[in-house]
């Protein structure tokens, strides 16, 4: 299908049907997409198993149309994974429509800036509690991160303030969101979409594991969807139901403020998991990991935060306006570590012409539908020298002020009508755990036991969310002054 006989944009040459799946690093695809933006220019498209890709490896152009163009670029490509997954109700792979706008909707509602703000003396709270963790057992540092993000997340969302890590709802809905990240990156789903006779492969077929992992995925976002919403109606039953987006928004639906389907509430609440606790809890895992290999930056940081917080207190959300060398320590790790290299692909809803090239309309069932893949990755080195390098001063200007660009600003979101709904909570969370950690621990390599320090590699797994490879560390406490301030509230 052409327009005018407008070409698509520039890309490699293709093979019939198999298209570029040959071409591309298929564990990192994003580093292939950034060498074609060298060869190709910063919009390029390929062909995966007979669909159209299109690339978007620069800002000002994701900008140009998925945030100004929003009206048409805002649909997901519906291919048959999350249904064989038992999870195309998770608002991120809904296709445009009524009941997307539903969950953005009540998302805005109980996600937006100021209700994120309602909630710091949570995110305090539990990143004081992530440092009493950290003390007793240091070398089970992720299952902390982990139980950070997730008790953040079953607070805000259900209200569900004392979790735990080996028991439901933590243990299936970390469990989901492990299999949802392997089952879902784009160039796996472009074979099920090619080939959908595959989902109806019996699990016990040779090559069919992804149909046993589905019949878990079933399994489990049922159990994760139903079993916390029916603790909140219990308590709301028996009158003693906290505060949370659950609670607020069944209230208002009792008291006829708002008409919405209650499994709509179920499932935005299990969607604020799926999305937040992977996402969140890497992001705090690349921070440490940063810290571990640019110890000079963590002593600025450091520094920086004894001189405004002093020694006897832990730090607050008023200090951050001045704790500013620790706000680029912060950005840079988000800038270093893309949590989710390619986002989450976007389709249009009609086609589009952009600068010459034709944009067929993204529709599953056509066969020259298009894909369009936000390189994320690229789009957080662009315009920086030596981006590999974690270096927290290219945040500042020459006259040595911080540079004005918001977090919340950042493409690490996502793009127009479906950019991230839990930015605020995810960056005030991560901010207060990351300050936390600073002004509590010397960050360092662990020591094996003849003393010598354990080296740890720079290196990040694959999927739609990255983390780091598990790795060792230590975690040395500064002052014992602060000892007293983290224990408080045990
Ligand atoms: C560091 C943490 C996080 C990062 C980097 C992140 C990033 C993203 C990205 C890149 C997208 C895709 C946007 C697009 O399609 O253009 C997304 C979607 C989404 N995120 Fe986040 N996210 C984070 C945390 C959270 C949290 C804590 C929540 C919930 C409280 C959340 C809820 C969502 C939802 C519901 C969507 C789907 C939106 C839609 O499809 O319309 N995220 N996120």
């Amino acid at each position: 299908r052409k327009l005018a006989g407008l070409p698509l944009p520039p890309g490699p040459r293709s093979l019939p049907f198999l298209g570029n799946v040959s071409d591309i690093d298929i564990v990192r695809p994003w580093r292939t997409y950034s060498e074609w933006k060298e060869k190709y220019g910063p919009i390029v498209s390929c062909r995966l198993m007979g669909q159209t890709v299109v690339i978007i490896n620069s800002e000002r152009i994701a900008r140009q149309l998925l945030d100004q163009r929003s009206a048409i670029y805002s649909d997901r490509p519906t291919g048959p994974v999350p249904k064989l997954f038992g999870i195309d109700f998770i608002t991120a792979f809904l296709p445009y429509g009524d009941t997307l706008r539903l969950h953005r909707r009540l998302f805005h509602q109980a996600l937006r800036s100021d209700a994120a703000d309602s909630y710091r003396d949570l995110y305090l709270d539990k990143a004081r509690q992530l440092l009493s963790n950290l003390l007793d057992s240091p070398e089970a540092f992720e299952k902390h991160l982990f139980l950070y993000t997730a008790s953040i997340i079953m607070s805000v969302t259900y209200g569900h303030d004392k979790v735990s890590w080996d028991a439901p709802p933590i243990k299936s809905v970390a469990e989901l969101v492990e299999l949802i990240n392997v089952g879902l990156a784009p160039e796996r789903g472009a074979i099920l979409t090619a080939f959908p006779i595959l989902t109806r492969l019996p699990a016990w077929f040779p090559g069919a594991s992804f149909q046993r992992i589905a019949q878990r995925t079933r399994k489990l976002a049922l159990e994760s969807m139903n079993e916390p919403f029916e603790y909140v109606k219990r308590n709301m039953a028996a009158g003693n139901a906290p505060k949370s987006m659950v609670s607020d928004l069944l209230t208002e639906m009792d008291e006829g403020k708002e008409a919405f389907p209650e499994q709509a509430v179920k499932q935005i609440a299990l969607t604020v998991f799926v999305a937040g606790f992977d996402t969140s809890s890497s992001t705090l895992s690349a921070f440490i990991l940063a810290m571990v290999l640019n110890p000079e930056a963590q002593q600025l940081a450091q520094q920086e935060i004894d001189s405004i917080v002093g020694v006897d207190r832990l730090p607050d959300f008023y200090d951050r306006p001045s704790l500013k060398y620790v706000e680029a320590v912060f950005r840079e790790t988000i800038r270093w570590h893309t949590v989710a290299p390619l986002g989450l692909p976007h389709a249009t809803s009609s086609d589009d012409v952009f600068e010459g090239y034709f944009i067929p309309k993204g529709l599953s069932a056509d066969p020259d539908c298009s894909l369009i893949l936000p390189n994320i990755w690229d789009m957080s080195r662009e315009g920086h020298d030596d981006p590999d390098v974690f270096k927290p001063e290219r945040h500042f200007a020459s006259d040595g002020t911080l540079l004005p660009d918001t977090i919340a600003a950042k493409p690490m979101w996502g793009f127009g009508r479906r950019g991230c709904p839990g930015r605020f909570i995810a960056e005030a969370a991560t901010w207060s755990a990351v300050v936390h950690l600073l002004a509590a621990f010397r960050i360092m390599k662990a020591k094996d036991e003849a003393g010598k320090e354990i080296e740890v590699k720079e290196e990040f797994t694959s999927g739609v969310v990255c983390r780091p490879v598990p790795f060792q560390c230590s975690f040395v406490l500064r002052t014992t002054d602060r000892e007293k301030a983290i224990r408080l509230g045990d």
